[in-house]
């Protein structure tokens, strides 16, 4: 589990963005993913859940969005899909001024990202300049997950997953752990996903995962970065024929110019 990964691969006490992102390189690299927890102080974790919980009672969270950007409901021949994944979604930018603690998030994340491309071979050979918008998901707790499936199974760009995780209190009993598969189904690793808990993996066939059947309502935030190269290769291959939220890319030198001032 990650809890007793983090027994081999303690992360560092010291929470300042160069020893962070040394310990994410490492642990990408050795790996090929990263738990960072208590990412945040606890009230801050909290403020961002409390959003979080403000969205979802809003109304605004859709049905995870099935390949070719339409809900299981609309599209009949894809209602088998509906099993495969039960989320329900929203996207953010990152600059909204309604969820303030997601966008301290949001800004955390994309400096941890920078500040590991700015170390030797820090992203593992990838130029990471853009990110995805970010998205946040609900699992409603009726036994729903998501199936076995890779992130970036074709070269779309995306070579970084980051999930934040929100769920306060979690327990084994309620299931809803991140399955994270390894080569040979040997020490596959199971995420648990609890409040404050950051983790990071290459968005590739390295990290096959899948969300294991939740019974409570089961929150996390999951942002894309994108591979220069590969995002300009599969432009190329007109692979974005519908421009979904998740195809759309914003630059982090925006993020690192603000970071500066
Ligand atoms: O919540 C977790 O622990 C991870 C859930 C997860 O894998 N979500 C997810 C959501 C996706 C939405 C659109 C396209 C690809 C996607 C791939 N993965
Ligand atoms: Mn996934």
């Amino acid at each position: 589990s990650a809890t007793k990964l983090r027994e081999h691969f303690p992360q560092p006490l010291k929470k300042d963005l160069k020893s962070r992102a040394e310990f994410i390189s490492r642990s990408l690299k050795e790996i090929h993913l990263c738990v960072i927890d208590e990412l945040f102080e606890h009230d801050i974790a909290l403020k961002i859940l409390a959003e979080v919980k403000e969205l979802h009672s809003s109304g605004i969270f859709q049905d995870g969005l099935l390949s070719g950007g339409k809900t299981a409901s609309e599209d009949e021949e894809k209602f088998t899909e509906k099993k495969i994944r039960g989320d329900k979604i929203t996207w953010l930018e990152g600059n909204e001024i309604h969820v303030p603690s997601i966008v301290k998030l949001i800004e955390l994340v994309d400096s941890l990202v920078i500040s590991c491309g700015e170390l030797p071979d820090g992203l593992n050979g990838y130029f990471v300049e853009g990110r995805s918008k970010a998205m946040v998901a609900c699992y409603p707790g009726n036994g729903t997950g998501y199936k076995r499936h890779v992130d970036n199974p074709d070269g779309d760009g995306r070579c970084l997953t980051v999930i934040y995780y929100l769920n306060q209190g979690w327990g084994e009993d309620v299931g809803g752990k991140l399955k994270i598969y390894r080569p040979d189904d040997s020490n596959n690793i199971h995420v648990e996903p609890v409040l404050n808990r950051l983790l990071l993996f290459w968005s590739d066939g390295r990290n096959p995962h899948e969300v294991l059947p939740a019974y409570f309502t089961r929150y996390a935030i999951t942002i894309w970065y994108f591979d220069a190269e590969q995002r300009r290769r599969a432009k190329q291959l007109h692979k974005f024929e519908t421009m979904r939220d998740l195809d759309v890319e914003f630059a982090l030198s925006d993020v690192e110019a603000k970071r500066k001032e």
